[in-house]
């Protein structure tokens, strides 16, 4: 059995987890941590691992925390782009045999998702991606846009693909979208989606688009429990869920 303690334990993610968790073969939830509670409280349960839901302004803070009493975390929250995990590796690297699994979206859908459009992307003369949310998220562009387009470039660049095509020269209000890594990411916020990504490749001639759709939070919650029982035996820092689900 692994011990766990949730941070965020409250938020939408966080809650949901924990009901996950407490189903879930191998896991105990041990602690549940949200506003106004101390970090203290998850050494004091003994936790093991630590599922890092909170909000992007505190959850590196929270995560360094844990690494550097030895507890394993998988962190879900957005915002841990190359920099932040970098700093991981650093603080990790000081710390024999702790885990950090950085997962910028539990739903297996979306890990294909993500993967399909980097296999895709060098075919391509075009490509940008166009993620949809509900309005209650803080963060744009999200995590797994950015994850995304991250993985495209690295293949374009790997394949020697020439720049994307794209004649604007005025642009005030940047209608044409956030630029990662070269990629534009846009950005919808609308009652109704809980996490939605479509990347949208042209050629002439051809338009191929990869869209998935979270409908519930119940979406994320297998790729949740697999990081969970997967982080004890993987030290070290991992981004992604490709090797938890041995898809390389
Ligand atoms: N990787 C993935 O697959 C997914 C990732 N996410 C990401 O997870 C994160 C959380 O999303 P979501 O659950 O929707 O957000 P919520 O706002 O619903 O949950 C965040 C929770 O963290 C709490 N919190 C804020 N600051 C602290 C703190 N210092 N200590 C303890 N708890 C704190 C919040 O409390 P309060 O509300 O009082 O501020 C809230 O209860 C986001 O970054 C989101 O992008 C979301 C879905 C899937
Ligand atoms: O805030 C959310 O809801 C989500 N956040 C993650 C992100 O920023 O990519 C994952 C998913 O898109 C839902």
């Amino acid at each position: 059995m692994t011990r766990v303690a949730v941070l965020g334990a409250k938020g939408r993610m966080g809650s949901t987890s924990a009901a996950a968790i407490e189903a879930a073969d191998g896991l105990e939830l041990v602690a549940g941590i949200d506003v106004g509670d101390e970090l203290e409280a998850i050494a004091e349960a003994q936790a093991e691992a630590v599922l890092v839901f909170t909000t992007p302004d505190v959850a590196f803070d929270q995560a360094r925390w844990c690494l550097e009493r030895g507890i394993h975390v998988v962190i879900g929250t957005s915002g841990f782009g190359d920099e932040k995990v970098a700093q991981l590796r650093e603080i990790v690297s000081g710390h024999e045999g702790v885990g950090a699994l950085v997962v910028p979206n539990f739903s297996i859908g979306a890990v294909l998702m993500m993967r399909f459009a980097a296999v895709a992307a060098p075919f391509f003369e075009s490509v940008e991606v166009i993620e949809m949310h509900h309005p209650d998220k803080v963060d744009a562009p999200s995590g797994t846009a950015v994850r995304t387009a991250e993985l495209i470039a690295e293949a374009r660049r790997e394949a020697g693909s020439a720049a994307l095509p794209d004649a604007t020269t005025t642009d005030p209000d940047g209608a044409r979208g956030a630029k990662v890594e070269g990629i534009p990411v846009h950005a919808l916020r609308a009652r109704g989606f809980i996490a939605s990504q479509e990347v949208v490749l042209g050629d002439p001639g051809e338009i191929f688009s990869i869209r998935h759709d979270s409908s519930s939070r119940e979406s994320f919650m297998p790729g949740v429990v697999a990081a969970l029982q997967w982080i004890p035996e993987h030290p070290g820092v991992t981004v992604g869920l490709d090797e938890v689900l041995e898809l390389d």
